[in-house]
């Protein structure tokens, strides 16, 4: 279990403000909520980004090293699509086959795109190369804020294919902050709202996103179909 206890950071006038926050392990979860409710804020001081003003983080014997995230605009380093990817298999000195780089640029439908200066990719395709060089090094946890906004509908199908897949092979625990709630909706076991810098409530799919009596996620809801 990922445990957050009275996690508090104030940012100017916004106030976060997360009492009590228990993430089971190895499950797919959903950080859904307007803008500015605090999503963003919320997982970067999960992942060590930002400074909590006070609050207990308690992820047991994960380190820095099992956790990554990706962002809605990812940093690409200056080099080719093939050595962004090999990257964090070096940091962690694990080994780097030819094959699994290529592999990965297979399946995320980067083909032919090794040899490309990483930066000069579309933002679909930086998303997706930042999403397969966070995935490579089979973390233990992995945040995604955003990073398949700019995706066209076929690379979101095919990220969710891949994130089945690892869960139905080395499970992970995936914390995803997304307004595609028709993609929130498929992929989540567990979906939490956030307002105004706190968790209003937390759920299934189907108890947040289909049957809730609040106002306040109705009100949120209430713009979105959410189907195939
Ligand atoms: N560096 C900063 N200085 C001032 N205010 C900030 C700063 N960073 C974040 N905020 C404010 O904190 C609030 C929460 O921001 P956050 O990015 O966490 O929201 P979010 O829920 O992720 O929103 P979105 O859905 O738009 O991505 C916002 O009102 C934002 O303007």
């Amino acid at each position: 279990m990922l445990k957050i206890i009275k996690l508090e950071k104030k940012i100017g006038d916004f106030q976060l403000n997360v009492k009590d926050l228990s993430l089971e392990e190895k499950t797919i979860h959903g950080i859904i909520g307007n803008n500015g409710s605090g999503k963003s804020t919320l997982i970067k001081l999960m992942t060590g980004l930002l400074k909590p003003d006070t609050g207990v983080m308690d992820f047991g014997t994960l380190t820095k090293r099992d956790i990554v995230i990706t962002a809605p605009r990812p940093y690409m380093l200056h080099d080719t699509v093939y050595n962004n990817l090999t990257y964090p298999l070096k940091i962690r000195k694990q080994v780097i086959k030819k094959e699994t780089i290529m592999e990965w640029i297979d399946r995320c439908g980067l083909s032919g795109k090794e040899k490309q200066y990483a930066p000069s990719l579309s933002s679909g395709e930086r998303q997706k190369l930042s999403l397969a060089r966070a995935l490579i090094f089979e973390p233990e946890v992995i945040f995604i804020d955003e990073t398949m906004a700019n995706m066209d509908p076929d690379s979101v199908v095919l990220f969710e294919q891949i994130i089945f897949d690892i869960q139905s092979k080395k499970p992970a625990t995936w914390i995803i902050v997304s307004h595609q709630l028709t993609h929130i909706y498929k992929l989540c076991q567990c979906i939490h709202f956030m307002d105004a810098g706190s968790i209003l409530a937390s759920g299934t799919p189907d108890e947040i996103l289909l049957h809730t009596d609040n106002p306040v996620i109705r009100q949120y809801l209430s713009k979105y179909t959410i189907g195939n």
